[in-house]
């Protein structure tokens, strides 16, 4: 049923903002994405480090991908506007700018212009010593609320905006096999904080939502919080945000097959298939990953970390000592 998804990158075509006035549109230029193998040939050498840093935290990007006329002579186009990059998920145009004050104040005016010419085109001035401010604006700035360096970062594995897609694709998908019945969520804490309320709200069906928590020990698995509503004669989804060796997805099926619901099913947010020892169905998977300890999301590592808006791996100098469950 579930499709789970590779990590890669899909670029999209975006729209072209008209001129007011009637005036000609803004030249649509080739666009060069993120998503293509080769890297455009960048004008200064900041803009391939903001591209290296776009794609170290999987933010799609085009280079210089639309000029703007900002002005018009006698009928012709005679000041145009390239800005470097457009992000096309946070529908956002950055002109990089140096420290250099004649520059800045030359970009500034263009950027004003631009507004005044188009204000539905989203656009911001960047300093280079800004980049990691620009995240805060996409929902990134609890890395630091986590008080993680964004240098123990060792690799992003799914950007905000990634999990989001896949997300509301899982939340279609299971609406329209729900199709005229009601849903019981079961969540699995506490990882699947996140999750399960992204998931819930992409659901369009009737849902109820209830909780359970596990504790794993040397004479194996046991609730700690059970259910609070009874499941007999329910469509029941159990939600998971892991499923690793598979045990706690096992142990929770085994449990509420007892209690009799209509039907039960599994979706979890991210598998990580070559760990399993228990094999468990799982009926939607949002993303196969390789095996490797991911934080973020809901995910842990001793109760931190489960705030930042992407799933990473962290360097291993985060680890005091040996990893959790690996
Ligand atoms: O397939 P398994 O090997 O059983 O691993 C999966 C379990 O591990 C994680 O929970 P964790 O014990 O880390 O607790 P948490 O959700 O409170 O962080 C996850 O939420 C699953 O419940
Ligand atoms: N936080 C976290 N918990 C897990 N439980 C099983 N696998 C993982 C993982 O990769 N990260």
């Amino acid at each position: 049923m579930g499709e789970p998804k590779e990590v890669i990158r899909n670029p999209e075509p975006d729209d072209v903002p008209s001129e007011p006035g009637g005036a000609p549109s803004p030249a649509s230029t080739e666009s060069t994405s993120s998503s293509e193998p080769s890297k455009p040939r960048f004008a200064h050498p900041a803009e391939a480090e903001f591209a290296a840093f776009l794609d170290f935290y999987r933010i799609r990007w085009e280079y210089e991908p639309k000029a703007f006329p900002l002005r018009w002579r006698d009928g012709r186009v005679a000041e145009m506007f390239r800005p470097d990059f457009y992000l096309p998920e946070q529908d956002l145009y950055v002109e990089l700018t140096t420290m250099r004050q004649s520059l800045v104040t030359r970009k500034n005016r263009k950027v004003r212009r631009l507004r005044q010419l188009y204000p539905n085109i989203n656009i911001v001035l960047l300093y280079r010593k800004d980049f990691h401010e620009l995240l805060s604006r996409f929902g990134y700035g609890s890395v630091h609320i986590t008080s993680l360096r964004p240098d123990q970062i060792e690799r992003v594995l799914l950007s905000a905006a990634e999990i989001q897609g896949r997300v509301a694709e899982l939340g279609q998908q299971i609406s329209a096999d729900y199709a005229g019945e009601s849903i019981l969520l079961v969540g699995v804490l506490k990882g699947i904080t996140f999750f399960l309320a992204d998931l819930s709200r992409a659901i369009t069906r009737p849902l109820a939502i209830d909780y359970l928590q596990l504790a794993h020990t040397g004479e194996g698995v046991h609730i700690t919080k059970d259910l609070d509503l009874d499941v007999r004669g329910q469509h029941v989804l159990l939600v998971e945000d892991i499923v690793n060796t598979g045990v706690s997805v096992d142990f929770v099926l085994r449990t509420l097959r007892e209690r009799e619901p209509a039907s039960l099913r599994v979706c979890t947010l991210l598998d990580k298939a070559e760990r399993r020892l228990v094999p468990v169905p799982v009926d939607y998977v949002g993303f196969t990953i390789p095996n490797e300890f991911v934080v973020g999301y809901g995910l842990d590592y001793r109760e931190l970390y489960r705030n930042l808006p992407f799933l990473c791996v962290l360097k291993r100098e985060v680890y005091e000592e040996a990893l959790p469950g690996e």
